[in-house]
């Protein structure tokens, strides 16, 4: 048996709750779950439904995109996702999705403001979006610039990713991550609820209000604050 056989489990196993969720259609999307000790994420092979994957599929990759172990190509986001486990030492799984609310937002290279509560359950910000990528850096390594370009996003805006685990990508879609690849998929799933409840808030009323600062936190604090089930 492979020494990656448990981070295969676990990436068949969050890729397989994608289509489950909703938030994939086809071949749209990937997930990744790495390892730390040895360096290497295990993810989605490229181009293959989610009905054929097995967890013998998965492929195993190194932080600098490398493939280790695997007879299929990898997703081809994989450097993207090299790239920010690379840098974001914390995090142990990535979802990229192409889920309709928030590619829609990422499309108009729009943040999602915090008009409600069930935002401030799970983040005290508004949803970033990363800039549009310039044209020299698309020229070079587009998936491995990608992961740069999330980076850059989060340096500019003074954002914490072990706080902000999710992001739009400018003209292309959003990207979670976790500590566990099954955290990065729940942040996907909230993403898309909440990417759906702005954009029908701005129809209904486009003066929406943005919610107040100490609903905000006394909401996320409930959540994740010390005597909270995740907080302890
Ligand atoms: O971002 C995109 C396409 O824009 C890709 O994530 C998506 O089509 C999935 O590609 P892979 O099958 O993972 O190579």
């Amino acid at each position: 048996m492979s020494k990656y056989q448990h981070i295969k489990e676990s990436a068949y196993a969050a890729n397989m709750q994608l289509p489950k969720l909703g938030l994939v259609l086809f071949t749209f999307g990937n997930v990744s779950a790495a390892d730390r000790e040895l360096g290497v994420f295990a993810i989605k092979p490229s181009g293959v439904p989610y009905e054929d994957l097995s967890p013998e599929k998965m492929v195993i990759v190194d932080f600098d995109g490398n493939t280790i172990e695997g007879d299929l190509r990898p997703s081809s986001d994989t450097k993207t996702h090299a790239v920010l486990y690379k840098h974001w030492e914390h995090i142990n799984g990535i979802v990229h999705t192409h889920s309709t609310y928030a590619t829609s937002w990422a499309q108009s290279q729009r943040c999602i403001p915090i008009f409600g509560t069930t935002h401030a359950d799970h983040l005290t910000t508004d949803v970033p979006c990363a800039p549009p990528m310039h044209d020299s850096m698309i020229e070079g390594d587009y998936e491995y610039q990608t992961g740069f370009q999330i980076m850059d996003c989060f340096k500019e805006q003074g954002l914490d990713y072990r706080e902000v685990e999710m992001v739009l990508v400018g003209n292309h879609a959003p990207f979670t991550w976790g500590k566990t690849a099954e955290k990065a998929v729940y942040n996907s799933a909230v993403l898309e609820a909440v990417a759906q409840m702005a954009y029908l808030t701005e129809q209904i009323n486009n003066n929406a209000p943005r919610l107040k600062d100490s609903l905000i936190k006394k909401h996320f604090m409930r959540k994740h604050g010390p005597d909270s089930y995740y907080g302890q």
